[in-house]
């Protein structure tokens, strides 16, 4: 089996590739062989590869910068996806896909099922619900794993920001009214893995197990935390590894104390029953990935 996979510089991508090549021989794409901003040439780059599954982990994640360049944010995450689910559609080979929690509005304080009603209240999480609509559209098996506030020990996001601001301010202030699953890469693949993989370790039937969710399912890890947690988990973490931190004080503060260009989702809980009935797989808390990835950050740290 062949697996064409996206996004490998990034985090899930990352993440995905070791474990999938178990399962098959993995094709990497990159910005060099498929750059997803010009998804007209995503097809023929397909014809060139033949795979019998995409899993398609690439976006364009800068929340704040896509409202300026929501051309751009909607070129790589709703136009090439689409692109993708038409060629994968044509040749009756699966897809799978990931969005986010930033589909929702964030009102209320139930966890989101995969069927509530979305609203995004950003460029970003718009262009990702239309990746969503394409996906669907183009009427071919596909899984959208919707996931949340996704971290690893490299790359750009919340763990690796706050580690380089534990090192040089005395004082972290971070919004705790936004609340949410801080989710590891690594927990991630895994949970994909767990959806391709039988007991044999041969690739499952895989459109029936696709079929069983109906093509969208929540995955995250287990458990809840503010960002404020999730940064107070952080810098104890760095601390347990003996790094030497300037801060002294981690500050809860409300997220109008925070200005940024985008709102984020006040409740980005996602409900993941689905995942647990109807796949019968059950994610770590979050907590865990946390301590892991802080674990993987500091021998990093240690050989630089
Ligand atoms: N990060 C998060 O907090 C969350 C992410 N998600 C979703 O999960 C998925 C995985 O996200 P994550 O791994 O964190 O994302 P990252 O930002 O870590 O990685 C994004 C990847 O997409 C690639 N990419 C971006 N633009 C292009 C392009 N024009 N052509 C080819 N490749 C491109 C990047 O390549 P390059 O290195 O060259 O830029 C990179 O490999 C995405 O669908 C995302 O929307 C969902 C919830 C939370
Ligand atoms: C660095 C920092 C952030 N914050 C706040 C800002 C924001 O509300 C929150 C998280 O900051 P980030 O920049 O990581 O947020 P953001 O990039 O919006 O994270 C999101 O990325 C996209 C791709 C997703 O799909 C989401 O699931 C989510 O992970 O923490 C503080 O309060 N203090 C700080 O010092
Ligand atoms: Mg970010």
């Amino acid at each position: 089996m062949r697996i064409l996979l996206t996004g490998v510089s990034g985090q899930v991508g990352g993440a995905l590739r070791a474990p999938l090549t178990a399962l098959g021989e993995v094709v990497p794409a990159d910005r060099t062989n498929m750059d997803l901003s010009k998804p007209e040439l995503i097809s023929s780059a397909l014809d060139a590869v033949r795979p019998d599954l995409i899993v398609n982990p690439a976006a364009y994640t800068a929340v704040d910068r896509a409202e300026q360049e929501a051309e751009m944010a909607y070129r790589v995450n709703a136009e090439a996806p689409r692109a993708l689910a038409e060629w994968a559609a044509r040749h009756k080979i699966p897809l799978i896909h990931f969005s986010t929690d930033y589909v929702f509005d964030g009102s209320g304080d139930q966890p989101w099922r995969e069927d509530d009603p979305t609203g995004p209240l950003s460029i970003y999480g718009a262009s990702k619900l239309a990746g969503e609509v394409a996906v669907k559209g183009a009427g071919g098996d596909h899984l959208i794993i919707r996931t949340a506030w996704v971290f690893a020990a490299q790359g750009r996001n919340f763990l690796t920001t706050i580690a380089r601001l534990a090192r040089e301010r005395s004082e972290l202030r971070v919004v705790v009214d936004e609340i949410g699953a801080p989710t590891s890469a690594e927990i991630i693949a895994r949970g994909v893995i767990a959806m391709l993989s039988s007991e044999n370790g041969k690739v499952h039937d895989i459109p029936g197990r696709f079929g069983s969710v109906g093509g969208l399912v929540h995955l995250c890890a287990s458990g809840t935390a503010s960002w404020f947690d999730f940064a107070r988990a952080i810098v104890d973490g760095l601390r347990g590894h003996e790094e030497k931190l300037a801060v002294r004080q981690v500050t809860a503060i409300k997220s109008s104390d925070y200005p940024t260009r985008v709102k984020r989702p006040k409740n980005s809980r996602l409900d993941m029953s689905r995942l647990r009935l109807a796949l019968r797989i059950e994610t770590p808390d979050w907590q865990e990935g946390v301590e892991q990835e802080i674990h993987k950050f500091c021998m990093l740290a240690k050989r630089e």
